[in-house]
């Protein structure tokens, strides 16, 4: 069931107790379908809620990034509108916001970035100074660090508006490729335009990529507990506290990897600078059984290295906070 956000609230049979779960989430094909399967699982009415982000074409970084595609959202859930919301995770900002809580992370999808090329080629097949396209200062850095020939040309719109890129019929505007997520493509269907993987050990992707969030008010978790998948909140909420760690925006160069693996959590991070020409990683693992916050614990080892190794002076990272 679909329908917008005005529409008033009515209580679909099963007595007054039992009313159908209202889960907000933006409009966009990608948000409509990872949104649709939750309320599928939920059994909950899909309400559209119309964002900033959505509307506007700014870059990212210039509209202050995190948080822009959240706060219309965050918004209708305070006022009561509806009952939980779905974000993808990497687009919330790491600072929590008072009175909401991310109550549930279901099972993630695919974490890793995928190129997407004209005549199917890979990233070492493009021709020399060919046209990439990217809004994310952590891709341009990836792509540039194996190919600094390439022209990254800053992109922005939904996938379908990228991929679009591909076939533009004005020259000037027409990429060779353009790098996405793997799980926004697959949610879409469009796996197909895949033409390389890049794997999460040489290309780490925005911290909980793939993953979503599922919010609710504080207090009204339970609303939403059956989505729960603990490895996967593990895992994004490492990645995310290493952002958190080094005070960083959506717009840094961060690439994040963690994976719960025979009980034992890995967290791996990189740091580039902006060209490309220089990185820092830093890796550690714990058993979250042996850790009061496995999740935070790690993430402050990792950042810790990070920035003793001297991240803060090699990159950027307060870009695009709120
Ligand atoms: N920044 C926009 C955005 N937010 C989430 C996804 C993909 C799905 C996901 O990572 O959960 C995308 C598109 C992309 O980066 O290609």
């Amino acid at each position: 069931m679909l329908r917008g956000r005005a529409a008033s609230r009515r209580a679909v049979g099963r007595g007054a107790d039992d009313v159908t779960l209202r889960l907000g989430t933006r409009g966009s094909a990608l948000a409509l379908a990872q949104a649709g399967a939750v309320a599928q699982r939920l059994g909950a009415e899909l309400v559209v809620i119309e964002s900033e982000g959505d509307r506007i074409a700014t870059p990212l970084a210039e509209l202050g990034g995190a948080g822009v595609f959240a706060a219309a959202l965050r918004e209708a859930l305070l006022a009561g509108e509806v009952d939980a919301v779905v974000h993808s995770y990497k687009d919330l900002p790491t600072a929590p916001l008072p009175g909401l809580s991310v109550a549930a992370v279901p099972k993630r999808a695919d974490a890793r970035d995928v190129l997407c090329a004209s005549g199917g080629r890979e990233l070492d097949a493009l021709p020399a100074g060919a046209r990439v396209g990217t809004g994310s200062p952590r891709r341009r850095a990836q792509l540039l660090r194996r190919r600094p020939d390439l022209e990254v040309v800053e992109v922005r719109g939904n996938v379908d508006t990228r991929l679009g890129r591909l076939a533009d019929e004005d020259a000037d505007r027409r990429l060779d490729a353009v790098v996405l997520a793997a799980a926004g493509l697959d949610r879409l269907g469009r796996l197909d335009a895949v033409t390389e993987w890049m794997s999460l050990t040489a290309w780490p992707t925005a911290p909980a990529q793939g993953a979503l969030a599922v919010e609710t008010r504080s207090g009204e978790e339970k609303k939403v507990a059956k989505l729960e998948h603990k490895p996967s909140r593990l895992a994004a909420e490492a990645e995310r506290g290493v952002l958190a760690r080094l005070e960083a925006g959506c717009a840094a160069p961060v690439g994040a990897s963690a994976i719960l693996e025979d009980g034992l959590l890995l967290l791996s991070a990189r740091v580039y600078a902006l060209d490309g020409s220089q990185h820092l990683t830093a890796s550690h693992a714990l058993y979250p059984e042996d850790a009061v916050r496995p999740a935070a614990e790690l993430a402050e080892r990792v950042a810790g290295e990070l920035l003793a190794a001297g991240a803060a002076e090699l990159a950027p990272l307060g870009g695009g906070r709120p």
